[in-house]
């Protein structure tokens, strides 16, 4: 059974009410349910955050954290990292069409896309006055995270996040560019490439139309290329998620959090010990 609590079973009678049956009235209803998820999703809010923007992690504090071993560490992520893909989930079942996708496809979507609309989630939170990002309520250096031994992934999370907020995006507009990221026809082992592909058009049309309101055409493009610099960046976390339980398969395989070995622990090479 699939870890994604909650997944809406897919149910074909509901399908007669898909948004084609009950086209929806306009792409304004379309944005401002998908910004109004975005809004219930999200753990914090921008503006709570700018409250807190200096609270600082002291020298002891820095040093408690360099000073748990790595596979501690990365628990302490992974838990993090869980929590914040539950909200993501809640927020791709919020999509108007998503929860019309069989429950597989559902499940394929958020494989691959989760880490990634957390990745843009959390660069709305970064400050690049100091380069600090909100790490367990305060403001973290990338030296916080250093005994987790993979100083490059946290460097280009780091620089992701940092170039995020060159483009200055608006909530609306994270809202729509997150649901693009979710809603992408073009992941892996999709059963029904065609309906997700007719989701996925009304989320462009949704965005481009946020966009042109905010006479800001140009962040299109711009967009999309980061779309595929978070797409290297989740490749670079699977690729250490996999270091990272050869070189520590019990914590990987039994303090990791069900989900988080359900959304990022490859099919194939299945956690060593978990039973299927
Ligand atoms: O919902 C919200 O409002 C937000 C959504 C975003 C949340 C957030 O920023 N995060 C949730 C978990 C966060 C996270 C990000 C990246 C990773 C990793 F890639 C690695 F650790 F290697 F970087 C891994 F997966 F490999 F381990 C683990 C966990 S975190 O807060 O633990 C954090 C960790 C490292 C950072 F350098 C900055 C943040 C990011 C905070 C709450």
């Amino acid at each position: 059974s699939h870890e994604l609590m909650g997944i809406h079973p897919y149910n074909p009678l509901e399908d007669t009410y898909s948004i084609y049956a009950h086209p929806l009235r306009n792409i304004d209803e379309l944005c401002a349910s998908i910004v109004r998820s975005h809004r219930e999703t999200s753990q914090c809010r921008v503006e709570e955050l700018q409250a807190l923007r200096w609270k600082l992690f002291s020298r002891e504090e820095i040093q408690a954290y360099q000073s748990k071993t790595v596979d501690e560490m990365w628990q302490h992520c992974a838990i993090q990292l869980t929590d914040a893909v539950q909200y993501v989930v809640e927020f791709a079942k919020r999509i108007p069409g998503f929860r019309m996708l069989s429950q597989n496809d559902q499940i394929a979507l958020l494989k691959t896309g989760s880490m990634e609309v957390v990745l843009v989630r959390m660069s709305r939170y970064f400050n690049t006055e100091n380069n600090t990002v909100f790490f367990d309520g305060k403001f973290a250096g990338a030296e916080v995270f250093k005994s987790l031994a993979c100083g490059d992934l946290i460097a280009a999370v780091f620089d992701f996040a940092h170039d995020m907020c060159a483009l200055k995006l608006t909530e609306q507009q994270i809202a729509l560019f997150t649901a693009l990221v979710l809603i992408n026809a073009d992941r892996p082992c999709l059963e029904d490439r065609g309906r997700v592909q007719r989701v996925q058009r009304n989320v462009e049309l949704g965005l481009t139309h946020i966009l042109h309101r905010d006479n800001q055409d140009n962040l299109l493009h711009k967009l999309y290329q980061r779309m595929a610099v978070l797409r290297s960046l989740c490749r670079l976390h699977i690729e250490k998620l996999h270091w990272f339980s050869q070189r520590y398969p019990l914590t990987a395989h039994s303090l990791f959090p069900p989900l988080y070995k359900e959304l990022f622990a490859s099919e194939g090479e299945l956690l060593p010990g978990t039973t299927h």
